[in-house]
């Protein structure tokens, strides 16, 4: 669990954090949103003491981060910013291996941990682990990225703005592999984002900020339901929470019986949202769609009217 209690912090004359409160569980998959100089990035960066508070405490599992040496708290947080910076002059396993070998792992223990990695992000071991970062597509030099700040099994992962510089195709992609990982490790994710498609595909928890303070906290759905501040439901963009709220569910969970549904209808995986249903009614000007289960038999039917129970 983080916890930022009254946290305070200026820069110059310009408050960035005017009495941060902020609890975020073990285990979530935390998402910061909020506009350009909300103060997200620096509420970030107070947690493995990049920055330090004015005012108010930030306190991991309990313990207040102050109380620890930055470097020893830093080798148990993970953090993946844009842009990455990979050491140039590494190959991608000596990249991934900084902080195990930092913590002096043998380095049989090393090479391991490496390729045990670039096999759950989804890249070959012996492909890429001789690689230089100049040879890897900015997706991949994320995903090693993503490998290094989990390298040595840290408590919590903290990512700020991390696909931001990826074209909209690798940053789903990325955005998939994330929500993946996190099922796969339980780990505690915060990731900082101005991106509200991003921010409600991620979130188990959403924290929405303006000028330095939280406007609110919850579910994502419950802040789309039920926004606590004007500029909550500003930044989730009013027009469109509707289709907001389409692409939190299931097409499968508003389906019906398929019934005798006629064969011209337009077909979509089970898994796939209920926007994504209304995106394919859409296209094929079809008042309802038929999803498919994995093997690729029908699955249950979702009418435009099914829709408006999301
Ligand atoms: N090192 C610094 N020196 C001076 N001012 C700073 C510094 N870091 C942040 N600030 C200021 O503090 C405020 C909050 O910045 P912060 O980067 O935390 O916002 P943010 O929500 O992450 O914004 P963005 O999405 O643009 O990165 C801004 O007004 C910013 O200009």
């Amino acid at each position: 669990m983080i916890r930022f209690e009254g946290v305070r912090k200026s820069f110059g004359g310009a408050t960035a954090l005017a009495g941060l409160d902020l609890v975020v569980p073990e285990g979530a998959f935390a998402v910061l949103l909020g506009g350009s100089g909300a103060g997200k990035s620096t509420a970030l960066r107070m947690i493995n003491r990049l920055i330090d508070p004015d005012a108010g405490r930030v306190l991991l599992r309990g313990r207040d981060v102050a109380a620890e040496a930055a470097p020893a708290l830093r080798r148990r947080i993970g953090y993946v910013i844009q842009g990455i910076g990979l050491f140039p002059h590494w190959t991608v396993a000596r990249n991934i291996g900084a902080v195990p070998r930092l913590l002096g792992w043998d380095e049989k223990r090393i090479a391991a941990r490496v390729d045990e990695l670039l096999t759950l992000l989804r890249l070959d071991p012996a492909a890429y682990r001789d690689r230089m970062p100049a040879q890897l597509s900015g997706g991949q030099a994320q995903r090693i990225g993503v490998a290094r700040a989990l390298a040595a099994d840290p408590d919590i992962l903290l990512m700020d703005e991390p696909f931001g510089a990826l074209d909209a195709v690798t940053r789903q992609a990325l955005q998939q592999e994330m929500a993946r990982l996190h099922a796969a490790t339980g780990k505690t994710i915060l990731l900082v984002t101005h991106d509200v498609e991003e921010a409600l595909s991620l979130a188990t928890r959403l924290a929405v900020m303006a000028d330095g303070r939280l406007l609110q906290e919850g579910a994502p759905r419950d802040l789309l339901d039920a926004p606590a501040d004007p500029r909550v439901r500003d930044l989730l963009d009013g027009g469109a929470i509707g289709m907001r709220r389409l692409s939190l569910v299931t097409a499968a969970s508003l389906a019906g019986p398929t019934g005798e549904a006629p064969a011209a209808l337009p077909h979509i995986p089970a898994a796939a949202t209920g926007r994504d249903a209304l995106e394919a009614m859409l296209a094929a000007r079809a008042e309802a769609v038929v999803l498919l289960d994995a093997a690729g038999a029908p699955a249950g039917l979702v009418a435009l009217r099914d829709l408006l129970r999301a």
